[in-house]
This record gives C-alpha cells, sequence and structure tokens, in this order.
C-alpha cells in the first residue's frame, strides 16, 4: 500500500490506553423495567420491526442491565485498562425531564462504575448514545431549540451523580447517525426523513447541546471534579476515485459534509461550519427556491460559544470510501446533504469484505485519516473511541482477528512516521450486541452472546485472545 500500508509498527508507547467499548440500548436491555422510561429505539423497533433485518429488539438485547458483573468479568480476563459504555438518559431521567430521576438508573450505572473502578479499569462515559426519551422525541427532539436547554439538564444531573468518579466523558456518539440519518433519513430512529432540512436543523441543535454541556461542566464541576469531556465523531476515510483536482476537491467536500459539519464548529480554530458548507448549501437552496439557506446559521457569539470545546477529540473510525466529483445534479426531488455535497462515494471492488454491506477493511485509509485530523484540527489529544469489524458471529473469528491487526498497525504508523497525537484506543465491541437495523445478524463482539439462551451466555472468541494478548504485550505482532 505504500508508505500507508507499511505494517512496521508494532509497540504502543507506555501512557496508550487500550480499552473496549458498547453502547446502552445496544447492550442493557431491560427496556421497561424498573422505572426506565420509553426511548426512540424502543418506539423504532416495536413499531417498525420491518425496518430491522431480523424484527429484533433491544428489549433483552445482551440483558447487560442484569448481567453487568459478567461483562466486566471478561473485560477483567482481557486485562483491558478502560470501557466505554453509554448511559440510558431515559433509565436515569424516564420522562426525559430532570424533574423526575430514577433511583434505579443512578443505582444501576453507580455499580456498574464501582465494579469497574474495583477492578482497575477506567470508565469512559458516553451521555448520548442515539436513545432519545420518546417523550422528548414527541416535542421535536433535536429539532426543537430547546433540546439543548433539557440535555443540559440531564447532563447536570450526570455529572452531580457520577463526576466524583468518571473522570472522562462523551456528550455525544456520532451525531450524524441521530441527525443524517434519524432525522434526515429512516435508516435511524426516529426515521423523519426529512433529508437536507431536518438533519441540518438536529445538527444546528445537537451541537449547542454539546457546547452547553462542555461549558457546564467546565464552570461547575472541573473545578471539583477534574475529568475531561469532549465528543465522538464518525468518519470513513474519504479518498479521491482518481487523482483528478476535481475528485481531490470531491474527497475534501465529503470529509466536510460527513465529519466536518459536527467537528469544525467545536475543534476549528475557525470554528463555525466549514466553508465550503457556508456555500454550497445556501446556494442549492437559492436554486430550489428556498427563501433562505437550508443551513442554519451560527451568531458570531455561537461560534466563539462552541468553539473549542474540547478536551480531546473522539474519533470513530471503520472503514474508508472512494469518492468522485459530480460536477451538476439537477435541481429536482428533495433536497439531501449529499446533493449539497455533490458527491458520489463507494467501495473499491479489490477492498476485503466484512459481513456489512457498507464496511471495507482498509486500514491504509486509518492512517490517512488519522494524518488528516492533525493537518485540519492540529495535535489534539485523539482517542478512538470505536473501531472494529463485522461477521456473523463465529467463534473462531479470524477475520476480526487479521482486522484488528491491520488497523492497530495503521493507527500505530500515524503515530510514529506522522507523529499524530493518539492516546487511546476502544475496540468495537465487548460482546455481540444489536447492531441497530442490522439487529443480530451483524455481530462486533470479541465475545460472543448467545442470543437464544435465556441466560444470554458470553463466550470469547478468537479475537479476544488476540485482543488479551495485545494488551499483555502492549505490541501487535510476535506474540502468538
Ligand atoms: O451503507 S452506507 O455506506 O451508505 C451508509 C452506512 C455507513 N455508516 C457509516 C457509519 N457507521 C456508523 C457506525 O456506527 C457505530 O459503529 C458501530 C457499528 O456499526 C455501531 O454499533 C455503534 O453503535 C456506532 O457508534 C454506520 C454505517
Amino acid at each position: 500500500y505504500g508508505t500507508y500500508g507499511k505494517l512496521n509498527s508494532n509497540e504502543f508507547p507506555g501512557d496508550f490506553l487500550l480499552g473496549t467499548a458498547t453502547a446502552s440500548y445496544q447492550i442493557e436491555g431491560a427496556w421497561n423495567l424498573s422505572g426506565k422510561g420509553e426511548n426512540i429505539w424502543d418506539r423504532y423497533t416495536h413499531t417498525h420491526p420491518e425496518l430491522i433485518l431480523d424484527r429484533s429488539t433491544g428489549d433483552v438485547a445482551c440483558d447487560s442491565y442484569h448481567k453487568y458483573e459478567e461483562d466486566v468479568a471478561l473485560m477483567k480476563k482481557m486485562g483491558v485498562q478502560f470501557y466505554r459504555f453509554s448511559l440510558s438518559w431515559s433509565r436515569i431521567l424516564p420522562t426525559g425531564f430532570a424533574y423526575q430521576i430514577n433511583p434505579d438508573g443512578i443505582r444501576y450505572y453507580n455499580d456498574l462504575i464501582n465494579l469497574l473502578l474495583k477492578n482497575d479499569i477506567i470508565p469512559l462515559v458516553t451521555l448520548f448514545h442515539w436513545d432519545t426519551p420518546q417523550p422528548l422525541e414527541d416535542l421535536g427532539g433535536f429539532t426543537n431549540a430547546l433540546m439543548v436547554e433539557w440535555f443540559e439538564d440531564y447532563a447536570r444531573v450526570v455529572f452531580e451523580n457520577f463526576g466524583d468518579r468518571v473522570k472522562l466523558w462523551l456528550t455525544f456518539n456520532e451525531p450524524k447517525q441521530t441527525c443524517h440519518e434519524g432525522v434526515g433519513g429512516d435508516n435511524k430512529a426516529p426515521g423523519y426523513e426529512s433529508s437536507g432540512i431536518g438533519d441540518y436543523l438536529c445538527a444546528h441543535n445537537l451541537i449547542k447541546a454539546h457546547a452547553r454541556a462542555y461549558h457546564l461542566y467546565d464552570k461547575e464541576f472541573r473545578p471539583k471534579q477534574n475529568g475531561s469531556i469532549s465528543i465522538t465523531i464518525d468518519t470513513s476515510w474519504m479518498e479521491p476515485g482518481t487523482n483528478s483536482t476535481a475528485d481531490k476537491e470531491a474527497a475534501e467536500r465529503k470529509i466536510a459534509f460527513n465529519f466536518g459539519w459536527y467537528a469544525d464548529p467545536i475543534f476549528h480554530p475557525n470554528g463555525d461550519y466549514p466553508e465550503v458548507m457556508r456555500k454550497l448549501v445556501p446556494e442549492r437552496s437559492k436554486k430550489e427556491g428556498f427563501r433562505r439557506s437550508r443551513l442554519p446559521e451560527f451568531t458570531k457569539e455561537e461560534v466563539k460559544y462552541i468553539r473549542g470545546t474540547f478536551d480531546f477529540l473522539g474519533l470513530n473510525h471503520y472503514t474508508t470510501l472512494l469518492v468522485k466529483d459530480i460536477p451538476e445534479i439537477p435541481i429536482s426531488g428533495k433536497p439531501s446533504v449529499d446533493k449539497d455535497s455533490r458527491t458520489e462515494s463507494w467501495h473499491d471492488p479489490s477492498w476485503p469484505p466484512s459481513s456489512a454491506g457498507w464496511l471495507k477493511v482498509v486500514p491504509w485509509g486509518f492512517t490517512k485519516l488519522l494524518v488528516w485530523l492533525k493537518h485540519r484540527y492540529g495535535d489534539v489529544p485523539i482517542y478512538v473511541t470505536e473501531n472494529g469489524f463485522s461477521d456473523l458471529g463465529e467463534i473462531d473469528d479470524q477475520g476480526r482477528v487479521n482486522y484488528y491487526k491491520l488497523y492497530l498497525s495503521a493507527m500505530l504508523d500515524a503515530m510514529y512516521e506522522h507523529k499524530v497525537n493518539v492516546k487511546a484506543y476502544a475496540a468495537w465491541s465487548l460482546v455481540d450486541n444489536f447492531e441497530w437495523r442490522d439487529g443480530y445478524v451483524n455481530r462486533f463482539g470479541l465475545h460472543h452472546v448467545d442470543m437464544n439462551d435465556p441466560g444470554r451466555k458470553r463466550t470469547p472468541k478468537a479475537s479476544a485472545e488476540y485482543y488479551r494478548k495485545v494488551i499483555a504485550a502492549r505490541k501487535i505482532h510476535g506474540i502468538d
């Protein structure tokens, strides 16, 4: 693969953190037990079974609500240094509003946090991993500007209850899946399909909510709790389909619309949405006959308020796309972010597959993405909060072992050859879990979960053994 593919970096720096990750709706189950309120994924899976590949739900999932001790034991055995998990907003605040706190929600997460600390595993806690409380969605969810207040109130309850022991926070996981896929499309809950309009509105409020929670932490909690807080944003690497200038610019546009949309307002020295978005969206909106741009605008004060609301950068990365320029997209049909970006993307047929159509094994893309992040956002500490491989659940998962060897090596290449400041890596995922619209068909776990067994039996796969050796030896090769 040339410079980007040499598998020559092998060892992790002494202070590098190796961990694993999950999310509340995907593993907890207990969807309506002990006071938990309904969230949009409960609603989406209960009312649209036809949208889920195996018509399953997260009603029970891995039953980690009851089996979190087993989960911690699996992590202890692998020797992971940290565990990234998310809080179910509706388990803590059943109505979404902070006037009613569910004691069992506080109890559950305290038990989990205390057990992690007892096992010398650092908790890295995500406040929001897509599971909006349904009563808030009924009021528009993130298309309602008041969500900024409601999220701040939720964050305050969380920092008050867990911030004495939790020192690493993420406000949101992958905002694009909530806004672009969930509000703009129906690929995720709530499934409004308000493409090119609702997704921009959702993102605008979500970014403000992130900044509000950051400043709340920074002013009221950091002085006594001394933690760090950021956001996790995902992107594929966007590789030009040809080395034409048009395709190179198209790839830059695509990653701006895909990642910069959320990252620039927070991490870019100038803040605000990427320039290319602030140019192309108003232009196309006008041609479509809109009286004003479909992309909401931050005021100067808001740009300042949002810029710099991070202590590190949370990155989820899985794969790479090839991108080409589409010079003219006819003004017809519904508006969309993809039309606004004037790009088309695809996979090179030679790239090794996974069981998920969107995930191809392209390790050099990880190196390029990490280098791109450093050039665009400077030397910000990067926490890789998700990276992993999908298969159909085989125990001898050599495809996953191979994926981790390649991607960990690609990450170390970026660190050693390009001095990218990566500080941590979380393998997605600790266990097979509810993979959203793919249900339990496509699986990402280091441990197999028997979804037909009421006890949800967990079984280590070959990749769990490989990751245990990597953590013990703190290197990737020569550990068999
Ligand atoms: O078909 S296409 O290519 O046109 C569009 C699909 C591409 N997306 C890219 C982002 N990816 C986010 C991954 O989502 C993350 O990764 C895990 C594995 O999916 C999830 O389980 C986690 O909850 C989530 O944080 C989901 C698929």
